[in-house]
């Protein structure tokens, strides 16, 4: 059974989760501006950036995050950029924008100078995901997961990150218990896409290397959340 305090947490994740978004004025212009490989890539990047920021004030609000090591708050967001990224953005897949928003954003993605090696796997991630229709307290307590994972590179002390990971699994699993009594094995199937999501996170690195090899600039935030330039 759910307990009072998993019901409270749960409803601080969630309120957080759709407080922070991109601004409606930053993802209008997916749909205004140019098609051109460097339009996009210059649109994406400014999308990324905005994404970024409404990631950092998100996990601000994870209970228990400011209270670990300052520098384990940085190499956990650094590390799981991408990722949460991935899954932040597979719910605008998901919900299949009245205004056509996920075609545009696909058509983009696909012309921004990414190689086809990476654009299969990112967009059957896409698929794997919108297929798993999950609702928000699942997106978002996905994504917190993810954001807690201790292995990431430079933290020091995992320990303290994955007491509070526990908790958010725990919470995570009766979640899915109650939400899909059918589906047994649902909450095994959200943590397989966080598999995915590691090699996903690879490719990412890949291509951030072939961008750069024909000059594209990023912003300073990217910059320094992806350890480039
Ligand atoms: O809430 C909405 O309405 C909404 C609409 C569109 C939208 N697009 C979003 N994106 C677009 C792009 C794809 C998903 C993650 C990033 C944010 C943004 O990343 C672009 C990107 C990525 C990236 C891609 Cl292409 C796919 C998945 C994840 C990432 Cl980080 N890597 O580098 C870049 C920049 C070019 C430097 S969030 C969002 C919200």
């Amino acid at each position: 059974e759910i307990t009072k305090e998993q019901r409270t947490l749960m409803k601080v994740i969630v309120d957080a989760y759709s407080t922070h978004q991109i601004p409606q004025d930053v993802a209008k212009k997916l749909l205004q501006e140019q098609y051109s490989a460097d339009e996009n890539f210059l649109l994406l990047t400014e999308m990324a950036t905005s994404q970024v920021q409404v990631l950092v004030e998100f996990t601000k609000n994870i209970p228990g995050f400011l209270s670990l090591d300052r520098e384990d708050q940085i190499a956990l967001l650094k590390g799981s950029a991408v990722e949460a990224m991935f899954l932040r953005s597979a719910q605008v897949f998901s919900r299949k924008m009245p205004s056509g928003q996920t075609e545009v954003l696909e058509e983009r993605i696909r012309k921004s100078g990414i190689s086809e090696e990476f654009i299969i796997p990112m967009f059957n991630f896409y698929k794997s995901i919108v297929s798993l229709h999950m609702v928000q307290e699942e997106q978002a307590l996905l994504t917190t997961i993810t954001i807690l994972t201790p292995d990431r590179p430079y933290v020091k002390d995992q320990q303290a990150v994955e007491r509070i990971q526990e908790t958010m699994l725990e919470l995570l699993r009766k979640l899915c218990v109650l939400q899909r009594p059918q589906e047994p094995q649902y909450f095994a199937r959200l943590l397989g896409r966080l598999t995915e999501l590691r090699t996903l996170s690879h490719y990412h690195a890949e291509m951030l290397t072939s961008w750069r090899t024909n000059d594209h600039k990023f912003t300073p935030l990217l910059c320094e959340i992806w350890d480039v330039q």
